[in-house]
């Protein structure tokens, strides 16, 4: 059998981590191969649905530094694509004033240098009309953020992977890896060689791993997504420049909530928990937990009077969550040929195409870009099950 790479790289996952990976080998003139289990575009991982939040605010420099860059890069697809993609609300962050979280994430925006707007409990509700901030909490508005159109944003950097020659083969689950100088993945429908793979599997990560003989500390959590009715439409709509906001965890409530203006569905506002249950991702549906959703009905009827407080509408995605709720973007431990992007941990969309750019960098054997030490493999090392 010929040991000839067909192509310089396979991608395994078409979510946005994948997508924007291969969107960057491509413009690196890799001859680059994605294969996606679900016929797309799909419901099935964490990419999928209408929005997200972007924002530079996140306690840790790290994030923040990557969001400078980050910002850019999506503003670089939007001009080349014609495709809106980013609309500015700005990001509400509201948590118990004399928290480390909540100072820590004011201080990283100041000392950043990211434009916030900080309020008081005597000038909230004039900034922020239909909502009550909790005794006690602090409020400040990161100015740059706002809301990714989620769906449109897959579309568009597939989309643009193909232009550029890139294929994508859906309906096509991948069985096995064979590590080596050339890898070869075999799927439901072919086997293909590549001089390098990249793993972006989202929750099924580990699923795939063990064909190499590697384990993550990885767990999957389903999240219920849900949308609230406006008592009055309009209310909190994003055209009324309704910011999106988080709250910062709260040690005595349980709720670490976050929230975009009414926009895809008119007149429900998306408001979610950021604690769901733990699932398997194959079995989703059959995770009928709700006590999510009961935090989030206790807190609407506390915090957003103007929200009827039962879900109108409720979704499911699922994060991929690392011990440390950071990100892992490394090689493989023995096999520097297959590049790892995993564990998400339910903040990762935002920084799709700066993890796309830091991931076709690795597979290519270059320096990254950014400091990787944060999402290095080895901060695992005592809780790694290998096989090896
Ligand atoms: C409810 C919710 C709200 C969120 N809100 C935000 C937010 O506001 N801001 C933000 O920045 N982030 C947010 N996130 C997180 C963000 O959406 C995820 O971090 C991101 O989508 C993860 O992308 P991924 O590409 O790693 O995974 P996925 O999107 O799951 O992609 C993995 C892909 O790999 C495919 N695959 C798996 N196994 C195989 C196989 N064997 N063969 C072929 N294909 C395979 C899957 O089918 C899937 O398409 C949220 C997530 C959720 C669930
Ligand atoms: O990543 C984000 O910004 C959102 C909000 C906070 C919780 C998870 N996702």
């Amino acid at each position: 059998m010929s040991t000839t790479a067909e192509y310089d790289c396979v991608v395994i996952g078409s979510g946005v981590q994948g997508s924007f990976a291969a969107y960057e080998l491509a413009k690196k003139n890799q001859k680059t191969l994605v294969l996606e289990q679900f016929i797309l575009p799909h419901t099935r991982g964490s990419s999928h649905g209408q929005t997200r939040i972007i924002r530079s605010a996140y306690e840790q420099d790290f994030y923040t530094h990557m969001m400078e860059e980050c910002y850019e890069l999506w503003a670089q697809l939007e001009k080349k694509s014609g495709v809106k993609l980013f609309r500015q609300t700005g990001l509400l962050v509201m948590g118990p004033e004399n928290s480390q979280t909540y100072q820590m994430m004011k201080s990283t925006l100041q000392k950043n240098k990211v434009p916030i707007v900080t309020l008081t409990c005597d000038n909230f509700s004039q900034h922020i009309p239909n909502v009550t901030l909790t005794e006690g909490d602090g409020a400040l508005v990161d100015i740059t953020a706002g809301v990714l159109y989620a769906d449109r944003v897959l579309k568009t950097v597939q989309e643009e992977f193909k232009k550029l020659g890139g294929i994508i083969r859906d309906n096509e689950k991948v069985t096995d890896i064979e590590p080596g100088p050339v890898v070869k993945v075999s799927s439901t429908a072919g086997v293909y060689r590549a001089k390098s793979v990249v793993i972006t599997a989202g929750p099924w990560a580990n699923s795939l791993l063990a064909h190499t003989g590697l384990q993550l500390p990885l767990e999957v959590m389903k999240i219920n997504v849900c949308y609230w009715k406006e008592k009055v439409p309009g209310s909190y709509d994003v055209n009324r420049r309704f910011p999106s906001f988080i709250t910062t965890e709260s040690e005595e409530t349980d709720e670490h909530i976050y929230g975009l203006p009414s926009n895809e569905y008119p007149g429900l506002m998306k408001i979610c928990h950021h604690i769901g249950s733990m699932t398997d991702p194959d079995q989703r549906d059959k995770q009928t937990d709700r006590s999510d959703i009961d935090i989030l009905q206790r807190y609407i009827a506390r915090c957003f009077p103007g929200l009827h407080p039962e879900p109108a509408v409720v979704e499911s995605c699922m994060y991929t969550l690392t011990p440390d709720r950071h990100f892992v973007l490394d090689c493989h431990p023995t096999y520097n040929n297959i590049v790892i992007g995993a564990g998400f941990s339910g903040h990762g969309f935002k920084f799709g195409p700066i993890i796309g750019k830091l991931l076709s960098e690795l597979s290519l054997g270059q320096v990254p870009s950014h400091d990787l030490s944060p999402f290095r493999i080895k901060r695992f090392q005592e809780k790694m099950k290998s096989a090896l």
